[in-house]
């Protein structure tokens, strides 16, 4: 158990080095059917559903109920709080933590921080989802608060992981591309994935200086998600355009990452959640007719995707 929240930059070369490491892309190629990551993607479907482990929650007020049942659904079990206290006991009993900014109070703006700074001083995994990174001043005061005692896996949409790489000045070479087109806008995506991407990879790089065991994954969903540990960028197609007729399938699918964080290292469990969220909502696409039964759908497709499935969904991967 480490207090101190300096990063170790022994596993991580510094963000300047890295933004020298752009611009000579691999190219990206499917991932083997027996690759080794399939095999733990397999294992961690398997291990919540048979564990149930307990993955708690700081979420908005407007998802919160779809992120329990989502976590339900997916064979964890959930619990929600507000109160650091609860959240600093509960971090003791709980494998993962997932903290949502969405709806924030003004008497949040000490008590994140503090709860982070607990989080990484008891070397806790959690899951940050920085909902509309760039809106507010208090927020990015929180989300700069993040900075010093990260999380081990940051999902969101494109547009936010671009955010959060700018508050937390990490130095992304590719983002003065996109400078003036890149806005929050409210809590939905104005980027695509892929204009993240060297965001992901820096972000992914900078968390693991102060991860448990150096592992750490950024997420940036999308009509194709991507997923990175900083070395590799791994892109997962398909799901359904429905997601974006429900609220908080971005939320909940953070909830979920956290739940197999809870069970498997930070890569495994972004690149599980996504590959279940694809598949799921591809079925519930089928069975529905318009977004009530979408979601009604969604989360039963979560308790009956089997692991085969899950783990042989398509992904690429690119070595950057
Ligand atoms: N156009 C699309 N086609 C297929 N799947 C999509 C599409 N857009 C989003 N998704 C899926 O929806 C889920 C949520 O991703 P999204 O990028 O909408 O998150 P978000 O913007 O954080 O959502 P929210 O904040 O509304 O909860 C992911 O599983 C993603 O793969
Ligand atoms: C609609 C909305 N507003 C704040 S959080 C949230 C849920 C999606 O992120
Ligand atoms: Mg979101």
């Amino acid at each position: 158990m480490s207090t101190d929240a300096s990063p170790d930059t022994s596993s991580s070369s510094s963000i300047v080095d890295d933004a020298k490491r752009f611009g000579t892309p691999t190219e990206a190629t499917p991932l083997a059917d027996d690759d080794h990551q399939r095999e733990l993607i397999a294992q961690a479907v398997d291990k919540v559903r048979d564990t149930t482990p307990l993955a708690q929650s700081f979420t908005n007020f407007v998802t919160i109920n779809l992120v329990a049942n989502a976590q339900l659904a997916a064979g964890g079990t959930a619990a929600m709080s507000y109160l650091p206290d609860d959240i600093i006991d509960t971090a003791a009993i709980a494998k993962a933590t997932y903290i949502n900014v969405g709806t924030l109070l003004p008497f949040f703006k000490d008590a994140l921080g503090n709860i982070a700074r607990s989080l990484h001083a008891a070397q806790h995994p959690w899951v940050l989802d920085p909902v509309a990174a760039g809106i507010g001043r208090t927020r990015s005061a929180i989300l700069w608060a993040f900075r010093s005692a990260p999380p081990t896996i940051v999902r969101g949409n494109a547009s936010e992981i671009i955010a959060l790489a700018g508050i937390w000045d990490l130095n992304v070479p590719s983002a003065g591309a996109h400078a003036d087109t890149t806005r929050p806008a409210g809590v939905e995506a104005v980027d695509d994935v892929d204009s993240a991407r060297d965001a992901a990879v820096i972000m992914a790089r900078y968390l693991r200086g102060y991860a448990p065991n150096h592992r750490a994954a950024v997420a940036v969903s999308g009509a194709t998600d991507l997923v990175t540990d900083g070395d590799t960028v791994y892109r997962l197609p398909g799901g359904s355009e429905m997601m974006t007729k429900i609220t908080g399938a971005g939320c909940s699918l953070g909830g979920v990452t956290a739940t197999y964080l809870a069970v498997t290292d930070p890569l495994t469990a972004a690149l599980t959640a996504s590959a279940l969220y694809n598949r799921a909502s591809e079925e519930a696409e089928r069975a529905s007719h318009g977004p009530g039964s979408f979601q009604t759908a969604f989360l039963d497709a979560l308790w009956n995707t089997t692991a085969q499935t899950v783990s042989q969904s398509p992904i690429t991967a690119e070595a950057v």
